[in-house]
Parts: C-alpha cells; structure tokens; sequence
C-alpha cells in the first residue's frame, strides 16, 4: 500500500500529444517573437526565466500556502487572543474527526482537498452519517450552520480543516486581519497545467500572491478602471448585435429557445474580446455560428475547460497522480483557448511593434488592455495569456449568470419593470450623449439582483495570523470558506430578505449594508473583483438595450443557483421577450 502511495505520489505527469503540439508551437512562436520583444521590451531580456521542472512533482498545497504564509508579518499576541477558546473547540461534524486522524498519513493531501470535499458535497451532493445527510445540497451550508452554530470546523478526512462562516462580524474579523497580500484558496488543478504542464512563469492573477501579484493587479487595473469610449463602442454594438439576435430566436409566442443561456454566453465572450483586445470575434453572427467557426471553438473550450476545472477540483484530486478524464478535458481545452488567445496576443505585439518601428503615437483611447500590458516593463506574451485566460475564465460566466437573475427578476416583478422602463427611456438621449450610464433604479436593481444571486457566493482566504472569530482562536493557515449569500439573505438587515426590492437600496441603511460586510458580490480588499466596474457597465448597457425594447416575462416556475464555486441559473432560460409598442 506505501509503496503504491508513494509511486502514485512521485508520478511524474506525461505530456499528452496536444500539449505537445501546442507547447511547441507556443514556444517556436516564442522564439519567433523574442527577438521583437526585445526590440520592443529591451528589459525584458534581463529577466531571468526559470521555467518549473516537469520533473518536479507536484508540491502539497498545504506546503505552499505557509511557505506563502511566511512572508507575511507575525502579529503580537493581544489579551484577546490569549483568553478566547480554542481552536479544537470549534463545533462541527464528529465523524470527519475521526476520518481525519485515520486519513492523516496522506501526506500529499492538504487542506486543499477538504475544500475540494466540501465543494463535491455542494455539487454533487453525498450522504454521510445522521448528521450530514442533507436532501438538498445547495443548502449545505445553511444546514452546517444551522446545527452547529455560527462557526463551523470541518475536520479533513485528508489532513487540513475548513472553517465556515457567514455572520457579517466574523467575516469583519477575517478581512481586517488580512494582510497586505491575501491569500484565496487555490485552484491546484489550474496551478499545475499551467507551472507545470506549460512551464508558465506566472500562474495567473487570481491564483498568485505576494508582491508579484500586488504589481500585476496593479498593472490590469489601471486599464480596467472603466470602459474607453472605443471599448464602449464595440459593446454598444455587440449589444445592438444581441437584441437582433433575440428577434431572430424568439418564436411566436415570443419566447426564446433553451439555450438562451448560451447567447448570453456568446454576447459576454465577445465583451470580454472587446475589453482585452479591442476585437469584435463576430460570436453574433447574424447567420448563427458554424460549428468549426473560432468563436464557436472558443466558446465549446471555455465552457469544457470551466466544467473540467469543477471536476478536477472537486472530491479527491486523483489527477495529482494520473490522467483523469476529468484532467485530460482539463488540458484539452485550456490548450483550445490558449491557442486562440495566444494568435490575438501575439498578433497585437507585432503590431505594437510595427507602429515602434513608424514612430506612431498610440491614442490612450484605443488601447487594448492586451496593448497596455505589452507597454509595462517585464511581462511576456504568456503572462499576458494567463492574465486573459483568467479574465475569460471568470468574467464571462459571472457576468452572463448575473444578467440571467437580474432579467429573472425583472420578469417575476413587473412594477420594478415597468419603473425601471421609464428610468430607460426618460434618460435614454443622456446615454446616447455622453455614453455615461446615470441610471440609479437600473443600478439599485443591479445590486439587489446580485444581493438574492450572487454569482460567486462563496469566498475563501487562508488566515495570516491568529485571529479570533466568536471568541474562538482560529491560527495561522486555516482555510476559511465564507457564504456571503447568507448573510445577505438575513432578516435582520434586509426586511423580506428574499423579495426583490430595489427601493431599499435607496434608504439610509443601504450604505451601512454595502460597508459592512453584509453583502459582497465582487468579494472584498486587495483581492476583491478587479473589474467590478466594468462588469457594472456591461450589465447595465445590455439591460437597458432589452428594457427598452422588450417587456420580460418568465412562465416556467422558480429560477434558483447551482450550488458550484460559480453559481449558474439551474433551468433553462426561456424568457418571452414581447415587444413595446
Ligand atoms: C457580475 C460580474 C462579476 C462578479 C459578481 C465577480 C465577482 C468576483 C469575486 C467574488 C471575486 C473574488 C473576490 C474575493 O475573493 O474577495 C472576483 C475576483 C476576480 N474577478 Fe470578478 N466578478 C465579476 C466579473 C468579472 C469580470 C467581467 C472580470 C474580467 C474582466 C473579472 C475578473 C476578476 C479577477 C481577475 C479576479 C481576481 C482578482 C484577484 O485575485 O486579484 N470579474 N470576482
């Protein structure tokens, strides 16, 4: 048995022929490009690449996370600390306890995968024992909450425990002790495609911390700080492009087919091309899209590689130590979208450097944000890959899923429809003029959509430091998972918590709600949404094209969120869109 754990855990993984295509072909291209890069980027030449073994194995996570953990301050020990209840007194299932002193020999497996176990019981759903077998799994945490109180500690079978949260003070406990570099949990299966199987330098913006991480996100978010009038151009279009669309879909009754869900994907893919690269991809296209077309291989790889990621991440991670199918999917379509990108990418570097060449001035107007990463000192083109890679990873399906709910609950409230209509058309000639959006019943209708379906409900740090939560000393390195979505669905700070009522966001306690930890779609701190505002704009700009044009409704019983990392409709989306007169 030691000896077959211990093979399993030193495999080394074997490059599959589409990998070695692509990482072939990326690095002739490399080779290709280096020498305009450093006719355009001189200082990148003195950077000193250190490409990850393959050789290597893959590290265990919980090394990793303190070894991250190390650089950050140690904190005194407060009176505070030194009096509250410790950390083995934290309630929480019995059975995992158990598991967990069997399991602890696995030294591979960290705290990681008991997060991992917790996200398969949300998406999959298991029964275990009396205590934890739920009928509903999307309620699991309520039902963890519900019977241990506020803080629950799961024990991992596998070594590491996860902390739950979700009462807006001890989720102020664990923000204000966030150090200046947080740490979020990871996604290991994205971490070793990309440091491992493709030799990325960086694992991209949403995975990375420390210092790297700060300049990085310092770099992206001073291009997505908002739309430039060209980027708001192309949207303006596409959204122009989305509307034609749903004429064309709808039937006579004018409801629109089942897979609405996936033109709402299509018009977000092609806003998130028009953000990165200032391209419209034509995902639109009037005569519908073939399916060998680059955006329809486009649009198949992120939802496979989305789908791939959940299932690598979910239950125990065997693709640590073979080729799952799950992996294989995993590799497959990352590699697709990679590969697309990448043509993009490169093709904007070479234009950069033919405009260096003939001395133009790039207009600040019509700059990509691939083109403003090209123009910071030290990155490269597979920096600038990963960073869009996780852009499309998480901005195309948070944004689809949360237009999805908001029209949902446009369609079940028709008085905040009807309101909401005539802020659109009272105020259309102001957004024609000046491509400003001030729309503050749309943008109230925004929030309180994302307050009842938040897109990413659950957010996850690894503590810094000791920090009490419920007088209970939770160390260093525990792995904290908060539902945001329940606290913003409680009774004590929202009156009919569960109706949809964008007035309240115009009432004096709205603010004390939006500062204080009760409600957070876009997360919070240093590692809260980078591109929130631009997300507020895309939702915004398309609600007010279909508001105008159409009344909504829904006839198909109630819409509830998946349960997954990434909350999705859970019907299909077979809204009628009738037309004003
Ligand atoms: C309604 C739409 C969106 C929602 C609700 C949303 C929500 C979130 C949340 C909850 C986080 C984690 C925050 C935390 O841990 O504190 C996050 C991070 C992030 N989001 Fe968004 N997001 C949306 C749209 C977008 C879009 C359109 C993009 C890209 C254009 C994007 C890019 C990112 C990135 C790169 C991160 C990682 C930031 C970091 O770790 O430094 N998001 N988002």
């Amino acid at each position: 048995m030691r000896s077959v754990l211990l093979y399993m855990m030193l495999r080394i993984p074997r490059a599959n022929p589409v990998l070695y295509t692509f990482r072939k072909c990326s690095t002739d291209t490399a080779k290709t490009n280096s020498s305009d890069t450093s006719r355009i980027f001189p200082e990148e030449s003195t950077i000193n690449r250190k490409p990850a073994s393959l050789s290597t194995p893959h590290v265990a996570k919980k090394e990793n996370l303190f070894l991250k953990l190390e650089q950050l301050e140690s904190v005194p020990e407060t009176e505070a600390l030194r009096k509250s209840l410790s950390f083995d007194e934290v309630p929480g299932p019995k059975y995992l306890k158990y598991l967990s002193k069997f399991w602890s020999f696995f030294p591979v497996m960290g705290t990681q995968v008991t997060a991992s176990t917790v996200q398969y019981l949300l998406s999959a759903g298991k029964v275990y024992g009396n205590h934890l077998s739920w009928g509903n799994n999307a309620q699991f945490f309520r039902k963890m909450l519900d019977h241990y109180g506020p803080v629950v500690r799961l024990h991992g079978p596998f070594g590491g425990d996860v902390v739950i949260l979700s009462k807006p003070e001890h989720v102020a406990a664990v923000f204000e002790s966030e150090g200046r570099y947080p740490v979020r949990s990871c996604l290991d299966c994205l971490e070793k495609y990309r440091v491992q199987y493709r030799r990325f330098r960086r694992v991209g913006p949403f995975l990375m911390y420390g210092l790297e991480w700060e300049n990085l996100r310092k770099a992206i978010a001073g291009s997505l700080q908002t739309l430039t009038e060209y980027q708001f151009e192309l949207i303006d279009k596409t959204t122009d492009e989305f509307i034609t669309r749903i004429l064309r879909i709808r039937n006579k009754q004018d409801e629109v087919p089942s897979y609405f869900g996936n033109e709402i994907n299509k018009w977000a893919l092609e806003c998130m091309c028009c953000i990165t690269l200032n391209k419209r991809l034509g995902f639109l296209d009037s005569c519908g899209l073939s399916n060998t077309s680059e955006p329809a291989r486009m649009l198949e790889s992120l939802n496979n590689a989305t789908n791939a990621i959940r299932r690598c991440e979910s239950g125990i991670h065997l693709w640590k130590f073979f080729n799952t199918p799950a992996w294989n999917s995993l590799v497959k379509h990352c590699d697709q979208l990679g590969l697309i990108l990448n043509k993009y990418i490169y093709k904007i570097q070479d234009s950069l450097h033919q405009k260096k060449i003939n001395n133009e001035i790039l207009s600040s107007e019509k700059t990509s944000l691939v083109e403003s990463l090209f123009l910071r000192d030290g990155l490269l083109p597979e920096d600038i890959l990963t960073i869009i890679l996780d852009m499309v990873l998480i901005g195309v399906n948070t944004v689809s899923h949360s237009i999805a709910f908001l029209l949902y609950n446009l369609a079940r409230n028709p008085r905040a429809q009807a309101k909401l209509y005539k802020e659109v058309v009272d105020k259309h000639d102001l957004l024609l003029k000046d491509h400003s959006l001030p729309f503050s019943y749309l943008q109230a209708c925004i929030k309180e959509s994302l307050r009842l379906n938040p897109p990413m409900p659950i957010l996850s740090r690894v503590l810094s430091k000791d920090t009490l939560v419920h007088n209970y000393r939770l160390p260093r390195g525990t792995y904290v998972l908060i539902d945001t979505h329940i606290s913003s669905m409680r009774e004590e700070y929202f009156e009919d918590a569960h109706r949809f009522k964008p007035e309240r966001w115009f009432e004096e306690a709205a603010n004390f709600h939006e500062n204080n930890y009760v409600t957070m779609p876009f997360g919070f701190g240093q590692k809260s949404c980078i591109a929130r505002v631009v997300a507020e704009t895309q939702i915004a700009l398309i609600m007010i094209k279909i508001i105008e044009k159409f009344r909504v409704e829904y006839h198909y019983g109630e819409l509830t969120s998946t349960n997954r990392p990434l909350a999705a409709p859970d019907h299909s989306l077979k809204f009628t869109f009738v037309d004003r007169i």
